[in-house]
């Protein structure tokens, strides 16, 4: 059997440092038949330039497979599919590094890696071998970024004008979906920004392995053949949802250094639609990061997913509740869900809320309090919840 080409992918926000790194990597691995993927979002391809040059190794040895006008995410992975299974062919390659664009997510180039794609019919998993999922992130600019509320399209970086994404949305994807994580321009930061930073994305990313960097200097170990993909676990890594599977409506971590803290809020009633929204617009400065599952009155059919990083926060359907499902479809989804069947309850079946709050210096009875106050108070449970107003658009 053809041994499979081992994947290393390199995300992060723009001028983080990926091309640093690679340069480091690749003056580093001289022994290493090594082709890059480098996707570069400007016509010209500056990073495949930056990469040759600070190389110093020929052709003869590196593939530049140059993606352009686009990003991997989403326009280019089919061009990323065919690349890569081209290069895989040709035999003479013994590692990939992808250096994707400061604005692509983490996950659809995972994707790529571990399904078989149905459209072309290529399936990359008998070929390579996603090994290690990189996200390199600016330790001097991370709070800048995170806080500033921009879209890409305000820093007109989006893929096109219906590219909505915010900056702090891709900054959070990034962190919540990779096996190793560099903190990187340590130099420009002093120890205890850096202490306090690490311990915050720890807490955003408790699995991966993080490690600082000054001018992307970094063991090529940490990032080559590692093994630590394993798309199950990475889907599972992200600080919010470790949270709430650990169940406890209180949970506190046993450490708050720098005053990092997070805990779950649960309840079995639902909200009122339009004094949540108001919540969500307002919402305490010291909260970090929110995920969670959400139960409207005027949405008893389908749970609402909300996520808030930094200053952006997203409110939209996501499933069903099991309870708004017929009898029959209720009674094998529950014989296959014991969770669902053990926190099931006899009026309102699944439906509650359960909102992952992450932050520093939380002001945790103050913000129970404020959301308890979007909960329907007991003249308006007893009132016909389908009157109330929807103030989402959907
Ligand atoms: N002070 C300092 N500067 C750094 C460090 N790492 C990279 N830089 C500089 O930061 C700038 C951006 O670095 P790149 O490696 O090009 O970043 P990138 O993530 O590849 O950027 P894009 O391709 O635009 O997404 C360059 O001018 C680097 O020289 C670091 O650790 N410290």
């Amino acid at each position: 059997m053809m041994r499979k080409i081992p994947v290393t992918v390199l995300s992060g926000y723009l001028g983080a440092g990926k091309t640093t790194i690679l340069n480091n990597l690749l003056s580093n691995t001289k022994n290493l038949k090594i082709a890059v993927i480098v996707n570069d979002m400007s016509e010209i391809n500056i990073d495949a330039e930056l990469v040759e040059k600070g190389s110093g190794i020929s052709r003869t040895e590196e593939k530049f497979v140059e993606l352009s006008n686009g990003c991997i995410c989403c326009t280019l992975r089919e061009d990323l599919l065919i690349e890569v299974k081209k290069l895989a062919e040709k035999g003479d390659i013994e590692y990939i590094v992808i250096e994707s664009t400061g604005i692509s997510e983490p996950i659809p180039v995972a994707q790529t890696f571990s399904y078989i794609d149905e459209e072309l019919g290529i399936d990359l998993t008998t070929v390579c071998r996603l090994d290690t999922m990189v996200t390199v992130v600016d330790a001097n600019r991370f709070w800048h970024d995170f806080q500033s509320g921009d879209t890409l399209l305000e820093r007109k970086e989006a893929v096109g004008e219906l590219d909505d994404r915010n900056v702090a949305d891709l900054l959070i994807d990034q962190i919540e979906f990779c096996d190793v994580l560099i903190l990187n321009k340590c130099d420009l930061v002093d120890k205890q920004t850096i202490e306090k930073l690490e311990k915050v994305i720890r807490t955003l990313q408790p699995e991966a392995k993080i490690i600082r960097t000054s001018h992307g200097e970094v063991d090529t170990n940490e990032l080559l053949n590692t093994n630590r993909f394993d798309f199950d676990k990475v889907s599972n890594s992200a600080g919010w949802l470790k949270e709430l599977q650990l169940g406890h409506e209180n949970h506190t971590p046993e450490t708050e250094e720098y005053g990092i803290n997070s805990f779950t809020y649960v309840r079995r009633l639902p909200f009122h639609p339009i004094r949540f929204k108001k919540w969500t617009e307002n919402m305490p400065k010291e909260i970090v990061r929110a995920k969670g599952i959400v139960w409207s009155a005027v949405h008893n059919k389908f749970a609402i997913i909300m996520s808030q990083a930094g200053n952006s926060v997203n409110i939209k359907p996501v499933s069903y509740w099991v309870a708004a499902l017929p009898q029959h479809q209720q009674e094998s989804i529950l014989k296959q869900n014991p969770l669902i069947e053990e926190e099931w309850d006899l009026e309102y079946g699944d439906r509650m809320t359960k909102i992952v709050i992450i932050g520093i210096d939380l002001p945790k009875e103050e913000i129970v309090k404020s959301l308890d106050k979007c909960l329907l108070t007991t003249d308006e449970i007893n009132n016909d919840w389908s009157l109330l107003e929807n103030p989402f658009s959907w």
